[in-house]
């Protein structure tokens, strides 16, 4: 793979097989060895584009098409309340058409640029892996069809999410658990029966943090949170803007290349293979130097939020680089998504969020944060920061806020946290006060709460891998459920079961907003009014 990206046309080609992109990559394969025109363009606007690139000194003026941006906005707005077929043959067909007619408005000249670019926008919209088709309209389509968009590539890579079935391809098979709907929204059932003691799946988290006071410390990875006195490896500390240490040179490069260098490093965010632009400048490092600096202040003054903040951002790095790694080599195992065997990833990252619950966080501290990572990300990739709205970041932080993993090691996890004034809620059957960090897991957000709960969310491996346990034997078709909080003694018991009772519920209520509707909080409620 690597010598086949020594050319573009060979890179696209490679690109659109590797990312399993089957219409387009056999539209253009074929348009690229019948079609001599197309031949003939494909190089022009390759030696255009190096043209371009030498003479180039800065950064691409990517509003230079001259469509008023409000006219492009509508438009686009347009296009987005379409409705969009549902079959993935209409989708295809759907996809064919707008390239096709998007090629031919494209050649009659600069009064059909916009047309044309609404034409393979709308693709774009329908096609499962936005970036690496953005990646291909750069190598192939006229300047400045592509560049009428006014945005740049890993904004609207972001942007588009992928009309393909989510439900198709998550959970994957292999984590014999399925997602159904049901009357309280989504609900995860066993697949298969299992015994006491089973592990149902592992699973990695899309992002995951170190608690605030190891993190200062250095005593755990940055990463995937182990404690680097048991790694067995001298510690792999970086310099970036964030504290971090690493257990090993696979976590520190699988950090790097998933959200680090786009968050705190000062190097490109761009792989170089991807070719997308010409080196920042020495200022343009300078501010993304102080973009840094500012956002990690501030989050580390506001510790309300301080993991779930830290969270969010990575997610977002890991949202822009998913798409990324689909173009280069891969520097680190497949397994972060779902488990151990990584998934089919024929959905963006987004959607793992979007069906999940949330709280809405309020005050001027998010809104300045979420400004403060848009610097931050913009300074990184221009463009970026429209994709980190006051909206949208408050959105994100209450679904990873919500939804989070406290990750604990051992039967009780850990003693000694310090205690936060304003506690910052994660899912652990052991108390969020036991953890060593939070970390977010696609399919695990999706348990509700029990406190009689069938699983339990472990991590035996001293890792974030986390493994699903049962904690009882489970029949097929069985919703699952785990405890959010502290459902039974740990270290001091709780004097009586009303105590216990109503300890579990205010923590609910303060961490969820919600009143626990489970059969033990029914069944005791029952017996203490008899
Ligand atoms: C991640 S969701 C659980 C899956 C959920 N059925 C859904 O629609 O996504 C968490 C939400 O489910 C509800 N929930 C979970 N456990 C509950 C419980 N024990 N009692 C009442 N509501 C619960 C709450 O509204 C909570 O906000």
């Amino acid at each position: 793979m690597t010598s086949a990206r020594s050319t573009s046309v060979a890179t696209i080609a490679v690109l659109t097989v590797v990312g399993g992109l089957v219409a387009y990559a056999v539209y253009f394969d074929y348009k690229r060895r019948n079609d001599p025109t197309f031949r003939k363009k494909l190089r022009k606007c390759k030696s255009k584009r190096r043209a371009e690139k030498v003479a180039s000194e800065s950064t691409p003026d990517v509003s230079s098409s001259g469509v008023p941006p409000e006219e492009l906005r509508e438009a686009l707005q347009q296009i987005k309340q379409q409705p969009l077929p549902t079959k993935p043959e209409e989708l295809e067909s759907l996809f064919m058409s707008q390239i096709s007619m998007g090629e031919g408005l494209a050649v009659q000249g600069p009064s059909f640029y916009l047309q044309s670019a609404l034409c393979f926008y709308r693709a774009l919209s329908v096609y499962p892996a936005p970036l690496e088709l953005i990646v291909i309209y750069q190598k192939t389509l006229q300047p400045p069809v592509f560049e009428v968009y006014g945005w740049p590539p890993w904004l609207l890579a972001v942007r588009c999410y992928s009309a393909v079935g989510y439900f198709q391809f998550f959970p994957p098979k292999s984590c014999s658990v399925s997602l159904k709907h049901s009357e309280g929204g989504l609900i995860v059932t066993a697949d298969r029966d299992f015994k006491a003691g089973d592990v149902i799946y592992k699973e990695y988290p899309v992002a995951s943090v170190l608690d605030p006071d190891l993190t200062i410390r250095g005593t755990h990875c940055s990463r995937c949170l182990r404690e680097l006195a048991d790694s067995g490896v001298a510690a792999v500390r970086t310099d970036d803007a964030f504290p971090a240490a690493y257990c090993s040179e696979d976590c520190a490069t699988a950090a790097r290349v998933q959200y680090e260098a786009l968050l705190f490093s000062l190097e490109s965010a761009l792989p170089p293979s991807l070719n997308l632009g010409p080196p920042a400048s020495a200022t343009a490092r300078e501010a993304r130097r102080v973009a840094q600096e500012k956002y990690i202040e501030y989050v580390q003054a506001h510790p309300e939020h301080a993991n779930a903040s830290v969270l969010v951002a990575r997610f977002i790095a890991r949202q822009a680089t998913a798409e990324t790694e689909k173009l280069v080599a891969k520097a680190i195992s497949d397994d972060d998504y779902t488990d151990a065997e990584g998934s089919d990833e024929s959905y963006s990252l987004e959607e793992h969020l979007v069906r999940l619950r949330f709280t809405l966080p309020e005050g001027a501290h998010v809104e300045q944060e979420g400004t403060l990572l848009g610097r931050l990300l913009e300074a990184a990739v221009p463009g970026f920061d429209q994709f980190v709205t006051d909206n949208r970041y408050k959105k994100m932080l209450g679904f990873i806020h919500y939804n989070s993993f406290g990750v604990y090691f051992g039967k009780d996890g850990r003693d000694g946290r310090p205690a936060a004034k304003d506690a910052e809620y994660t899912r652990s059957a052991v108390g969020t006060d036991r953890q060593v960090g939070s970390a977010f897991y696609t399919l695990s957000a999706y348990l509700p709460h029990s406190c009689a709960p069938n699983v339990r969310a472990t991590w035996p491996a001293g890792n974030t891998q986390l493994h699903l346990v049962a904690e009882r034997d489970i029949k097929a078709g069985e919703e699952l459920s785990v405890a959010y909080v502290r459902v039974g003694a740990i270290k001091v018991p709780e004097k009586t079961p009303v105590v216990c009772r109503v300890r579990r519920r205010v923590e609910l209520m303060a961490g969820w907003q919600f009143d626990c509707t489970c059969t033990r909080c029914k069944e005791e409620a029952a017996e203490s009014s008899a």
